[in-house]
């Protein structure tokens, strides 16, 4: 059987090498002639799964996207062509989840906040918003939830629009979507981008076109500018350059990179095809991955934002992912080059905390660290 899967997706070769022909190559450049005779197409999110592509695929049986959002496929298509679909639900929402929490504790060093004192907007409370509300009710925040799909099965907790974009901090976690009640490409307009105040901190670590960046440079580039962290940007792998510099934190769509958020996005397709075939399951993702480079930390003291900050930065500093990116911004195919060779990163969960404290030890887990090894 012939798959051919994106570069960027780890441990292809050792969960489908045994039984498929696998061939990698970058998921920007597949073209229809690659597909000729493949049954199997495994691919990122930077792959447009679509006629267009599928015009030679006579073979297709099967189409998995090792990530979260599936705007890139035509599901429609796949469906009316008896293809298979799998995608990866939630694989990486902990990666967001920490990503958004280094995000967080490094605005609140810039701006000198304590961030129990502060309101976030979460807008989006699914896989990945759920994550960041967690993390953020253990810093002591208090959290507003925006979800109107959500607030129609369960209306009390949750927040209309209105509300959220008044909050402190507001971090976006929707899906991409065009059409229906609630649609969210450009959800943030020249027109709500205007009535923020310059004290606000906005988090974009969804889809670049859920903000409009030309209103937002504009914005930016006036006498209030907003403190911006932004992950994802319009049009990639192209960037609005300017923009950069009228950011807190840039980085090149890396938020849910974590080296487990991708092993379960593989993962999830090893298990959707291995079903298709009938064949057996390895049932854990955990024996792929390697021991992590820190295992165990064991905590002195009380529990404060900087005691915080400095453990999360032991397992992810996102002020280098940001540096980097500005190093490499405006070099010819920076945005990707940069996600190939993104270092490896762990998880919070792969470091065990411990505190003789109990408020400290829950508090370290409500962020994302493990109890025990
Ligand atoms: N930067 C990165 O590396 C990553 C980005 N993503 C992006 O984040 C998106 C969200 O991921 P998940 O949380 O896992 O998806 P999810 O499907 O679990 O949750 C999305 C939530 O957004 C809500 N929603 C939809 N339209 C809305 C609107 N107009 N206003 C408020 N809420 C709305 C839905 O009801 C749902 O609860 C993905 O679709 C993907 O595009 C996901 C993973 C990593
Ligand atoms: O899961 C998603 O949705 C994402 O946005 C991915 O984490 C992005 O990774 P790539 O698919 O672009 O490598």
């Amino acid at each position: 059987m012939k798959l051919l899967a994106d570069e960027n997706m780890p441990y292809v070769q050792t969960l489908f090498g045994d039984w498929a022909e696998v061939t990698t190559c970058a998921g920007r450049d597949i073209t229809p002639e690659q597909l000729k005779g493949v049954e199997v197409l495994l691919v990122r999110s930077i792959t447009q799964v679509n006629e267009a592509l599928l015009t030679k695929a006579d073979s297709l049986r099967f189409v998995g996207t090792a990530t979260i959002g599936c705007d890139h496929i035509d599901t429609e298509l796949l469906a009316q062509r008896n293809i298979t679909f799998a995608s990866a639900p939630g694989c990486n929402k902990v990666a967001v989840g920490d990503y958004v929490l280094a995000a967080l504790l490094t605005v609140a060093e810039h701006k000198g906040w304590l961030l129990k004192e502060k309101t976030i907007a979460v807008v989006g409370v699914g896989n990945t918003g759920s994550q960041v509300a967690e993390r953020a009710h253990a810093l002591g925040m208090e959290v507003l939830l925006c979800d109107p799909f959500k607030a129609q099965q369960s209306p009390t907790g949750f927040v209309e629009l209105a509300q959220a974009l008044t909050a402190d901090i507001i971090s976006f976690h929707v899906p991409i979507t065009r059409d229906g009640a609630h649609p969210t490409w450009h959800l943030l307009d020249e027109e709500v981008i205007h009535q923020l105040h310059g004290d606000q901190v906005l988090i974009n670590a969804c889809r670049g076109e859920v903000w409009d960046n030309n209103a937002l440079l504009l914005r930016q580039q006036g006498a209030n500018p907003l403190t911006l962290v932004m992950d994802v940007w319009e049009h990639e792998p192209e960037v609005l350059a300017p923009l950069v510099k009228h950011t807190l934190l840039a980085t090149p769509h890396i938020a849910g990179y974590s080296l487990e958020g991708k092993a379960r996005g593989t993962f999830a397709l090893y298990q959707a095809l291995k079903t298709q075939y009938g064949q057996e399951v390895m049932n854990s993702v955990e024996q792929l991955l390697p021991t992590p480079p820190i295992t165990h930390i064991t905590c002195a003291g009380e529990y404060d934002q900087d005691l915080c900050t400095r453990l999360v930065r032991l397992i992810y500093d996102i002020k280098a992912d940001d540096r980097a990116f500005r190093a490499a911004l405006g070099q010819h195919g920076f945005f990707d080059q940069l996600r190939k060779q993104y270092p490896q990163r762990r998880e919070l969960g792969s470091l065990a905390v411990e505190s003789t404290q109990i408020d400290v030890q829950n508090t370290l887990h409500g962020l994302g660290f493990s109890a025990q090894r």
